[in-house]
């Protein structure tokens, strides 16, 4: 059942009390309740999403991200990398967590991101071949909004009405619970983005599946979007249709303030994690809860850090600074955060089928939200992008070669650069301008060199902590960033675009060379928001590593992490389908240690 208040709820002790009631917490709150015999808590900082119909909006993300009420609200401490810029961070605090508040982009990421997990830990169990079944078990492929023919391969000329050649269906699964489909809306570019990857094949070659492993090229993006066009997060897909289980609380509205080890603990060589406390505000009272088996943090890649060192558990000069008695001495909590820097350019359109046009009239809007509503069709059944672009570097050898960087990326597979087009003018610095029509391409560096923290500010969980995600502290990706930029002009010179493409944007215009292309990427750069890496799993021997391949904190009994801090290296790609993997994973190692699998 849902309470909104601690002294509401009916038992003092679980079995597992779940941190977090985001994308992981809800895949672990409903898989181990599947097991009768197991009690289970999760306990969500944030408000219900059915309080926020506007989150099942795809159209409307950029908007419900911004929205304080179901936000963490933070911001990063100043970037050197962006010029002293100080960004924000939005971080989702509300049932479903950053999976209600997402862009709603479905990628898997590559073969080698995975098998890196795998040799880094150790743990054959990470590789994108053990992991393929938990990717395929969180998943349920639907036909995009009103788009509902089966997919039918073709090639050559793009018909958006009869070619569906978009997808691979061998590599997906129909009946698992979060909803994922193409595009439900063509847009005004689709055809001429398809076509650009039988201009230029050598620079752009079409990939028919992204998801299967083998990103790289262009194709068409998968969102976690259902058949009426509207979002599915962990709370709609997973946690809805499981609440009224018995065994099963979550409470809402409700902050856990810190872990704390059983008294006994230090009879035993490692502390033992059995109890959280909680509080509904900073001065609020102070309640708290107990786990018979295991707690585990779902609290995501920035407040999970924030836990474990308010917690006693960090590296030991970190918790003196705010008189935390250490319990548990782990340099890596915070220390390895990991981010994509992401930039938006612009160029003006010979046309008026953008969504500017839209955008700047609200008689149209109002019919767009009312197709939405009424029959699950329109501009608003997904985010404003239809494909995707996953390239590597050019030059490569040139720039990973003797006396050049090391390559960041997993491997082969693995792209370094993301190109996104938008279907009319996308910025997270800039307003819509007054008049024009625009393509945006949004381009990130998805295998970055730079990590930045989190740290606290101050022994205050209501405090918020340091985020420091180190945007283009590294050269490294100062050069794949810019390289974005040359590689986008690249796309746009295809024959395709010749009656399109009007002019640069006057910034993106004035990017020329080298060292101007560097400036307009530390002014323009911000986030796409993929914090991972704060807690992540490692070897054993691996000292930085907070987890171990099992996901417990080393040093702690009873204590696990499952969420997007416990990658070792930040995902190549949007990284919530793989967060949902982990945490299908991860449901089913602690069902195993509990001698229920
Ligand atoms: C604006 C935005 C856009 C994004 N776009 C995409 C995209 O298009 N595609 C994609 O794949 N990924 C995207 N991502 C990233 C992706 O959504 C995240 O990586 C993923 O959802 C993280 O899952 P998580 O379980 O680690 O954390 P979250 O889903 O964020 O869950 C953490 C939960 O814990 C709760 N919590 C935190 N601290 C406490 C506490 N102390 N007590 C109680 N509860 C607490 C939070 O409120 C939250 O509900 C985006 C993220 C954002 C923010």
């Amino acid at each position: 059942a849902l309470y909104s208040d601690p002294a509401q709820l009916p038992q003092k002790e679980y079995d597992f009390v779940i941190v977090g009631g985001g994308t992981a917490g809800n895949v672990l709150a409903v898989r181990l309740s599947e097991v009768s015999s197991f009690s289970v808590l999760v306990i969500e900082a944030g408000p219900s999403n059915t309080e926020y119909p506007e989150i099942a909006i795809p159209f409307e993300f950029s908007s419900v991200l911004a929205n304080p009420n179901i936000s963490w609200n933070y911001y990063t401490t100043p970037q050197i990398g962006l010029n002293n810029r100080s960004i924000s961070y939005p971080r989702g605090k509300v049932l479903g967590g950053s999976s209600s508040i997402n862009a709603m982009i479905w990628t898997r990421t590559s073969v080698d991101d995975w098998d890196r997990y795998a040799a880094v830990t150790g743990d054959p169990g990470w590789s994108w071949n053990a992991m393929f079944p938990y990717m395929l078990r969180t998943e349920g492929l639907v036909p995009p909004a009103s788009d509902p023919t089966p997919a039918n391969p073709g090639s050559g000329e793009f018909n958006f009405a009869t070619d569906y050649g978009r997808l691979n269906p061998a590599v997906h699964n129909t009946t698992g619970p979060v909803n994922v489909s193409l595009a439900g809306y063509p847009g005004d570019i689709t055809s001429r983005v398809f076509q650009t990857s039988f201009e230029l094949p050598e620079l752009f070659p079409y990939v028919l599946d992204a998801n299967a492993g083998y990103p790289l090229g262009v194709g068409f993006a998968q969102y976690s979007i259902n058949s009426l066009g509207r979002r599915s997060s962990s709370a709609t897909a997973y946690l809805e249709p499981a609440i009224n289980r018995s065994n099963l609380d979550v409470l809402i509205t409700t902050q856990v303030t810190r872990l704390i080890a059983a008294v006994d603990s230090a009879i035993t060589s490692l502390p033992t994690f059995t109890t959280v406390e909680i509080a509904q505000s900073a001065n609020g009272t102070r309640y708290t809860v107990s786990a018979n088996k295991e707690i585990i943090l779902s609290a995501g890649s920035i407040n999970t850090p924030q836990l474990l060192l308010l917690s006693g558990i960090g590296a030991p000069s970190a918790l003196a600074a705010h008189d935390i008695t250490l319990l548990v001495n782990s340099s890596g909590v915070g220390a390895g955060l990991q981010d994509h820097p992401s930039l938006e350019s612009q160029w003006y359109v010979n046309s008026t089928g953008t969504f500017d046009t839209v955008l700047r009239n609200a008689t149209l809007q109002a019919e767009a939200l009312s197709l939405w509503e009424s029959e699950g069709r329109g501009l608003y059944v997904e985010p404003g992008d239809v494909q995707v672009v996953w390239k590597r570097l050019e030059n490569e050898n040139v720039v990973f070669g003797p006396g050049g960087y090391l390559d960041p990326a997993a491997g082969p597979s693995s792209p370094h650069i993301e190109m996104l087009p938008n279907d009319g003018f996308v910025s997270i610095i800039e307003s819509l301008p007054d008049t024009g029509n625009f393509l945006t391409m949004v381009t990130s560096v998805v295998s970055p060199a730079s990590r930045g923290s989190v740290t606290l500010a101050s022994a205050d969980p209501f405090d918020a902590p340091l985020i420091d995600p180190g945007l283009l502290s590294d050269p490294f990706d100062v050069l794949a960033a810019v390289q974005s930029v040359n590689q986008s002009r690249q796309f746009l010179s295809a024959p395709t675009w010749d009656d399109y493409i009007l002019r640069e944007a006057p910034d993106l215009a004035a990017a020329q060379s080298e060292a101007e292309l560097e400036a307009y990427a530390r002014n323009g750069a911000s986030t796409i928001w993929h914090p991972t890496a704060t807690a992540r799993m490692g070897a054993p021997d691996d000292e930085l590593a907070v987890l171990t391949s099992d996901l417990r904190v080393k040093g702690a009994q009873g204590l696990r992490v499952v969420d997007a801090s416990i990658f070792p290296y930040v995902p190549a790609g949007h990284p919530q389908a793989c967060v949902y993997a982990v945490a299908e994973r991860a449901a089913d190692l602690i069902k195993e240690a509990w001698g229920v699998l």
